[in-house]
């Protein structure tokens, strides 16, 4: 597909899909683990599904671990999934190198979080930027062809005027032009999905702004699908159309960005909006960092041995029997219109009953400023 088709296309059709996606990776055995009849695994990633589309961001948020990563290798096609499915245009996808999956990241490019580890460092910009080009057909004919893509790739990423940056090797450039030139070089693709893993998070604060604004514009002019992973969850309602929060392998909460982190339903995105460095970046933070959000304890749960039902429910200041034993369902909030939370406090058969944690009576969501009295802080493996 050619950028001007993309252009004209529907703003919200949906491009890539993650369905009931999985992922269990095997843990070496040890001499006892042999005896058991069930090998044993990580449960990195477990039944994920949601839709990127056309011109929208859609952030994936969690703590260390919560298997963001691996959602996007399994969307990039370098991990083979362990059940579920990705959906490129409605279509059943699976590849396994070759020229399957050079058509594939034509289409779908991962952006990784370190622009050091990720441009050679005896390579220039020129040969970054050419070698895409070329792998993936858009270098032109002529030398003058490639000249102005290569032009054009460095112009889109606000890196100007290009002669300057051309011939410049990684080290020679800021974190920020690095990710820059990854960036230009994913372009060099002409893809319809950016799968961004952590882009800013190793850059200086100062340069993050910038970056994310460059993605922004990129979505809107290329009307490109963009899933954007961080811990961040500030910069998620800054940058995002949609936010989906992951907990230990699981998808525990969705909606649009702003009500996500503004009213967020599920205590796990209450907590990780109470730690969040900057609450000032949150409203309904306060200054200390804490106040106005939820508080949990405890550290994120082993992923070989999960907890049963909820995930959460051994941090989870509202815990009830019912948690440790079923899984919940996503449950619709009722605020905005796709709002949704995996926990147990909104069935409505939870508010009717005892309602242990629901302390505003008119609704089952507890609020922010009322929740999280109980438990001590502090959020396991926050970066
Ligand atoms: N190749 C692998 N083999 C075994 N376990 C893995 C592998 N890759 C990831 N894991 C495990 O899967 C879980 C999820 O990891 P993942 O990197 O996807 O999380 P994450 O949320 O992206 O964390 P981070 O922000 O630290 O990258 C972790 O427990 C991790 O140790």
């Amino acid at each position: 597909m050619t950028l001007s088709e993309s252009a004209a296309a529907p703003a919200d059709e949906v491009v890539l899909e993650a369905v009931g996606l999985t992922k269990h990776f095997p843990v070496r055995r040890r001499l006892r683990d042999l005896l058991s009849r069930t090998p044993a695994v990580v449960h990195a990633v477990d039944d994920v599904s949601f839709a990127l589309r056309r011109g929208q961001v859609t952030a994936l948020v969690g703590e260390s671990g919560s298997g963001k990563s691996t959602v996007a290798r399994l969307l990039a096609q370098l991990h083979p999934r362990t059940a579920g499915d990705v959906r490129l245009h409605g279509r059943s996808t699976r590849v396994r190198g070759g020229r399957a999956f050079r058509a594939y990241v034509r289409r779908v490019q991962l952006i990784l979080q370190d622009p050091f580890a990720s441009l050679n460092p005896v390579h220039t910009v020129r040969y970054h930027l050419t070698r895409s080009l070329r792998i993936h057909g858009n270098a032109g004919r002529t030398a003058a062809d490639l000249d102005r893509a290569l032009a054009d790739l460095l112009t889109r990423v606000r890196l100007t005027p290009p002669e300057r940056f051309l011939d410049v090797f990684p080290h020679e450039l800021s974190g920020g032009q690095r990710q820059r030139v990854a960036i230009a070089r994913a372009l060099g693709a002409n893809p319809e999905v950016l799968l961004a893993d952590e882009p800013v998070s190793m850059l200086d604060v100062s340069i993050r702004l910038g970056v994310l604004n460059l993605l922004q514009d990129l979505k809107e002019r290329l009307r490109l699908a963009i899933l954007y992973i961080t811990h961040d969850i500030a910069s998620a309602r800054y940058f995002a159309d949609e936010t989906i929060v992951m907990y230990a392998g699981r998808m525990v909460e969705g909606g649009d960005s702003e009500t996500v982190t503004q009213q967020p339903a599920h205590p796990y995105t209450r907590l990780l909006i109470s730690s969040a460095p900057d609450p000032d970046r949150i409203t309904g933070g306060g200054g200390d960092g804490t106040a106005g959000g939820e508080r949990g304890h405890g550290e994120p749960p082993s992923l070989i041995r999960p907890p049963t039902g909820c995930r959460f429910h051994p941090r989870c200041p509202h815990a009830m029997p019912r948690c440790a034993a079923e899984l919940p369902p996503r449950l619709t909030i009722g605020d905005r219109p796709g709002h949704w939370a995996a926990c147990w406090l909104y069935d409505p058969a939870t508010a009717a009953a005892d309602a242990p944690a629901a302390p505003d009576a008119d609704r089952a969501v507890p609020p922010a400023a009322a929740v999280g009295r109980e438990g001590a802080t502090t959020l396991g493996e926050a970066r």
